[in-house]
């Protein structure tokens, strides 16, 4: 909760304003039966109308204060709580920028949504809330005692009566409604994943005739969900029933003594009003408690599930190592040093002493069979994780002594599944280098084979594409990718099997149009077409390199590559080996 805090205090002042403004209006509320004892004992009983007229007058003044006090305080919690939510989000967001993948693996995609979206939400409705109406509720149920004790005290006994019952009950019932609410936001994070994973596959589900099953699965989890809020709610039921009753018992013990009381002559009618008036108002107050503490547990477990996101040790991400100029030697050069690595929480190794080198300009091809490790080898470059053990240097440096930015920015990387973003063409292919003109697009996109293709388009490279550019083919999207890597004009490029979509003659026209470029190419993929016009080959098996050479050279001493290119000769994929 103390993080939570945290994002408070920038709004500290408008938070204490509306503090002091919902005081204002429970001084209202404490006042008010004091002012109708006064017009009941003296200016009704006594028949003084001109008591009566001006405590009555007096009385609306200070509702209409109260009435001012509470719309401005409105608006200061409203101010206070947005700002809030606001900052948080974008705090939220920024920390998920930060995450290395290995972070970013330990949470469900969609668990990080509702973290962003629905659990912000709980918290910042709990603290308007709280400035508007919750901290006032026990406030008046305090305060009324206190005044009930000042206007009589013998009769005010009997409204805490019940006091330590009702303490230890609502402390049990909060510390239950936190563990449930924490259920409950689990449950919305399992509807939101069964949701995107629907959306995101949806001509799938078409395809596969699998509406009713994905609707099926839906309600299962959305069953999930609802029994388990009822269950969180139910619980909290019992609050209410139960606070009102130990308080109406507590007013009737109040209305029999107090009767009694009058006719020995020992109270005056207009206390026992106040004092009726003021258990009222407790009882009032009582009866908010049940949403209060419905609120206060889900926001507990909301605030704690935000924490885990925000309090993430700082990762390479965060890595401030850079101080000055990098020696670095040769431009373009890669080298691989008894590379091995296994994914963080896993104990198999995924690549095996993988050493090899790589001159500037110069093309490698990176085969091997799936799962055996190509993707995984190429990320290893960027840092989206450490080596296991061994050592990679990028331009002769370390890349662990690399600023992150600094190495990132000499990569582009063209993922295995082309991703668009909502937005223009021309916002796509930016993407890549934000300050690019329009020169330099074009040029990047007549490389990559796309620029005829954007010309086609209705508005040409303001054309826009759905999310995730669901208006573009397979292809397009590949070669839009490949263009969004090539605008940075990276010292290293990198394609994991980025070219699998596209038809032999385009490819073909995207490897001539690549000749010329100066960047190291790392480039995975499956044909023996492509790796026949790089300058060596590094094939992988189960995490090891089998071989690594040219095509001739691999031709000649190695079985594994020699079964691939006879494979594919035999299927008419590559016709001249
Ligand atoms: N995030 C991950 N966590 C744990 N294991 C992973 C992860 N990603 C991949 N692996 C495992 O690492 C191995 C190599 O995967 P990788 O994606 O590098 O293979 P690949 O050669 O690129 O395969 P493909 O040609 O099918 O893309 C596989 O066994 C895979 O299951």
């Amino acid at each position: 909760m103390k993080t939570m805090f945290s994002y408070i205090k920038p709004y500290k002042w408008f938070a204490v304003i509306a503090i002091s403004l919902m005081l204002v209006e429970l001084a209202v509320e404490l006042i008010q039966p004091l002012i109708i004892k006064k017009i009941i004992d003296d200016g009704i009983v006594l028949q003084d109308s001109a008591t009566v007229w001006l405590w009555g007058g007096i009385m609306m003044l200070i509702a209409f204060l109260g009435f001012i006090a509470g719309v401005t305080n409105s608006f200061f919690s409203a101010h206070a709580s947005q700002s809030f939510a606001f900052d948080l989000r974008n705090e939220l967001f920024k920390k998920v920028q930060s995450f290395t993948m290995a972070t970013f693996l330990r949470f469900p995609t969609a668990g990080l949504i509702t973290r962003l979206t629905s659990d912000v939400s709980q918290v910042q409705q709990v603290l308007f809330m709280s400035l508007r109406v919750m901290l006032r509720t026990p406030l008046v149920v305090i305060g009324s005692l206190i005044m009930a004790f000042y206007v009589k005290p013998s009769l005010a006994v009997y409204l805490v009566i019940g006091a330590p019952f009702l303490a230890i009950f609502l402390f049990l019932m909060v510390r239950k409604g936190i563990t449930y609410f924490s259920a409950v936001q689990r449950r919305v994070d399992r509807v939101n994943r069964v949701i995107q994973e629907n959306l995101q596959a949806m001509r799938l589900v078409k395809a596969y005739l699998r509406g009713l099953y994905e609707a099926s699965r839906f309600e299962k989890v959305a069953k999930s969900l609802k029994v388990d809020t009822s269950k969180a709610l139910r619980t909290m039921e019992y609050i209410q029933p139960l606070l009102l009753f130990v308080m109406n018992v507590s007013l009737l013990v109040v209305l029999w003594f107090g009767a009694g009381k009058i006719e020995q002559g020992e109270t005056q009618i207009g206390e026992l009003v106040a004092i009726v008036n003021y258990a009222l108002r407790m009882t009032g107050a009582f009866s908010m408690f049940s949403f209060i503490i419905v609120f206060i547990s889900r926001a507990k477990a909301s605030a704690d599930r935000m924490e885990e996101v925000l309090l993430i040790e700082k990762g390479l991400e965060d890595d401030e190592k850079y101080e000055g100029s990098l020696e670095v030697g040769q431009r373009g050069t890669l080298r691989f040093d008894n590379v091995s690595f296994k994914y963080p929480q896993t104990d198999e190794f995924v690549l095996r002493n993988i050493s090899f080198e790589c001159d500037q300009g110069e093309k490698l091809a990176i085969m091997g069979a799936t799962g055996s490790g190509k993707s995984t080898l190429l990320q290893l470059l960027p840092r989206f994780y450490d080596t296991t053990s061994g050592n990679i240097f990028v331009d002769g440096v370390n890349v662990k002594n690399w600023p992150l930015e600094k190495l990132r920015e000499a990569i582009g990387y063209v993922p295995q599944r082309a991703l668009l973003f909502t937005g223009s063409i021309h916002d796509n292919v930016t993407w890549g280098k934000i300050a690019a003109s329009i020169e330099q697009v074009q040029e990047a996109t007549i490389q990559a084979q796309i620029h005829d293709s954007i010309q086609h388009f209705p508005n040409d490279y303001e054309t826009r594409v759905g999310q995730k550019g669901v208006n573009l083919s397979g292809g397009q999207k590949q070669r839009l990718s490949i263009a969004r890597a090539l605008i940075r004009k990276p010292e290293f490029l990198i394609l994991d099997d980025s070219t699998s979509a596209l038809d032999v003659k385009t490819e073909s026209a995207l490897w001539s149009a690549l000749e010329g470029e100066e960047a190291t190419m790392l480039v995975v993929t499956q044909k023996i077409r492509t790796a026949k016009g790089a300058d060596r080959i590094l094939l992988l098996e189960d995490g090891f390199v089998s071989a690594f050479g040219t095509h001739e050279e691999l031709m000649e001493g190695s079985v594994l590559y020699q079964k691939i290119a006879t494979s594919q000769q035999e299927q008419g994929v590559d016709d001249n080996v």
